[in-house]
Order: structure tokens, then sequence, then C-alpha cells
């Protein structure tokens, strides 16, 4: 078996139902969802039992297809106008990954030049489809260009999980470490255990382990005595939304690991597909921060680690100005300096 086909998929279609990988169990337990609702599909984004900006656009895709199958009765103009409903209430889930609202934007998109609801079911499976396969070609191709910024041997360090599991496959920040396997390379790489809920410990540490990628965890604030002590060539992270000035929306730490990045003199890459950049966001000022549960930081696995009633901020992003990146690794090629002009010009 070789090293990719390791890899578990976070999304099955099954036509009637979607089974969806439930990250909240990993690593002790490999269960899927037997998901059949669009609320269901909601409720999944919403507790993180999927995650990952990119597997987020993906669950959201199939859930309308599993409304859409379901409704294969209504005349085309009401299903049009529950269709648009529908989309609002899945973009309630999470605020801040993109590819959420680009995905259901694609799905809705789809449907724009036909006139029968039969034919609009049908495209929407179709789109949903796409979405998910060109994904996995997408995170391959960052993956390839990743690896031209990397050399044989390098020790690298990421922060929570932008793995295949967050993807279609091969995830992006992880997929270079997946394509340098393949080639035979020698890469390993310090997976930090991103609090609040472990994002690293538990998926990425799990996802690379199983697919025999050298990976050592650390804790968050281990970070910087790791980046200097242990010769780590770079940082590669993913991301959850791009501004048009290349500031980068990340998963909580991220900024703080761009700072010692600097301070080091180590690469700072951010991996990311061009349905993460939005253009429509002019900075990362502009990019709306989740705020989680305080339970997330006040218990550990259900059990509680602090005093009851304690005041808790649990943002669960932050945002890296896109001065501390050294470059955006996309499909299409690698965007450094100017990102405003290189993102846009990349994104035509
Ligand atoms: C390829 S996934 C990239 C990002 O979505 C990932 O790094 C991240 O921050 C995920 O946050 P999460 O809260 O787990 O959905």
């Amino acid at each position: 078996m070789s090293t990719t086909e390791t890899q578990i998929s976070s999304l099955r279609y099954k036509g009637d139902h979607l089974l969806l990988l439930d990250q909240q169990q990993l690593p002790h337990h490999t269960v899927y969802i037997n998901v059949t609702t669009i609320e269901q599909v909601w409720d999944c984004i919403k507790k993180l039992n999927v995650r990952g900006a990119p597997a987020i656009g993906i669950a959201a895709a199939f859930g309308i297809v599993l409304w859409a199958k379901s409704h294969t009765s209504l005349s085309f103009v009401e299903f049009k106008e529950q269709l648009n409903c529908q989309a609002a209430f899945l973009s309630t889930s999470r605020p801040t990954a993109v590819n959420l609202f680009w995905a259901l934007d694609r799905i809705t998109a789809s449907v724009a030049n036909v006139r029968e609801t039969k034919e609009a079911v049908e495209r929407i499976e179709q789109e949903a489809l796409l979405i998910q396969k060109e994904d996995e070609e997408i995170c391959r191709k960052i993956g390839e260009n990743g690896l031209t910024l990397l050399s044989d041997g390098d020790r690298l360090m990421t922060h929570c999980n932008a793995g295949g599991i967050a993807t279609a496959k091969y995830g992006t920040a992880l997929a270079p470490l997946y394509l340098a396997k393949e080639k035979g390379w020698n890469l390993s790489v310090y997976a930090n255990e991103t609090r609040p809920v472990f994002q690293g410990a538990r998926l990425t540490a799990w996802e690379l382990k199983q697919a025999g990628v050298d990976v050592t965890l650390i804790t968050d604030n281990m970070a910087a005595h790791t980046l200097k002590t242990k010769q780590v060539s770079a940082v590669i992270v993913g991301c959850d939304r791009v501004a048009a000035n290349g500031d980068t929306a990340n998963k909580i730490g991220t900024f703080g690991l761009a700072l010692q990045a600097k301070a080091l003199g180590i690469p700072f890459y951010v991996a990311s597909p061009l349905s993460t950049i939005d253009l429509h966001t002019p900075t990362g000022d502009d990019i709306p921060i989740e705020e989680r549960p305080a339970e997330e930081i006040t218990h550990v696995q259900g059990v509680p680690i602090a005093p009851k009633g304690v005041k808790v901020f649990n943002p669960a992003f932050d945002v890296t100005p896109h001065e501390y990146i050294t470059a955006i690794i996309t499909e299409k090629g690698i965007a450094r300096g100017n990102y405003k002009k290189a993102l846009a010009k990349l994104k035509k």
C-alpha cells in the first residue's frame, strides 16, 4: 500500500447519506457518522466532527445534496427559493473559513441556468462531487509546489491540522510531507499540540504517524525553544481565510508562531488553495474570528481544569499579518512579496 493510500478520507458520499469521519473521536476511535440530513451536517460542522477549511466546504456542498435529493417534488421556483435558504442556513455553522461560503456559492451557482427541479438536483450532486475531486488534485499540486521550497532532510514545524482529513486528500500544509514520502525524501515535522482542542496532538500526530511520516509532538509553549534548538528549516501551516493583502487567518496560535519564526530567521509558509483566498476581504482586520464555548478551555476531554465560573476568552483563530509570511503556496504557484498583486494574479 502506498503512503497516500493509507490516508483516511474525511467524507464519503453514498448517494442517500454521507459518512463523515468523526474527528472528535480521533485518535482513539476511527468512526464515521452516518449523516442523512442537512441539519446533521450543520451540527457536525459546528461541533468540529468535520473541520478544516476545505473539508468544511465539501461537507456543506454535500449537505445541500442531501437536502436537494429529499425535495425533488418541489416546483422549480420553490426549489430555488428554498435552496438559497438552505445555503444561508449552512453558512451560519462557522464564520471564519471562507471555503464554506465559497462551496455554497458554487453549489447555488450550479443551477443558475437550470429550469427544472430534477435537473437541478443532478447538477448540485455533480458540483459537490467535482468540488471534492478538485480539492484532491489541488492539494496534490500544493504539495508539489511546497516541495520546491524544501530539501531532503528538512525539519518542519506545523500547527493545528492542515492534513488529509482537513481536505479531500493530502491536506495543504501536510501535502509536501506526503509527497516527500512518495519521492523517498526524509522530511520530519514537529506538530504543535494546538490548544484548546488539540487538533495537532489528536489529528496531525495521528494521521502522519499512520502514514509513516516522521512526526514529533510538542506542546504549544515548546515551539520557540524547539525552533531555536532543533534546526527547524521552515514552519508550514494551513489557513482558513487569506485576505486580499495576504493577511491570513488560521488556528489560534499561528500568529505567535509566525512572530517566533521571524525573530529566529526561519521561513514561515502558508499553504492555501485558491478557494481560501478571499479577494473580497481587503485585510485581516475584516476577517470574522469565531469565538467558541468556554468549556473548550476550562475542560480537557470533559474534565474540568479551571475554577468554576472563571472568565474565558476563546478565539478559535488569529490573523498573521502578511509581513510575517515568507510565501503563500497555492496550487497555481507561489506568492511572495507584494501579496495584493500576486494573489490577484493567481486568482485570475
Ligand atoms: C487545510 S485545513 C487549514 C485550516 O482550516 C486549519 O489549519 C485550521 O485552522 C482548522 O481549524 P478548525 O477549527 O480545526 O476547523
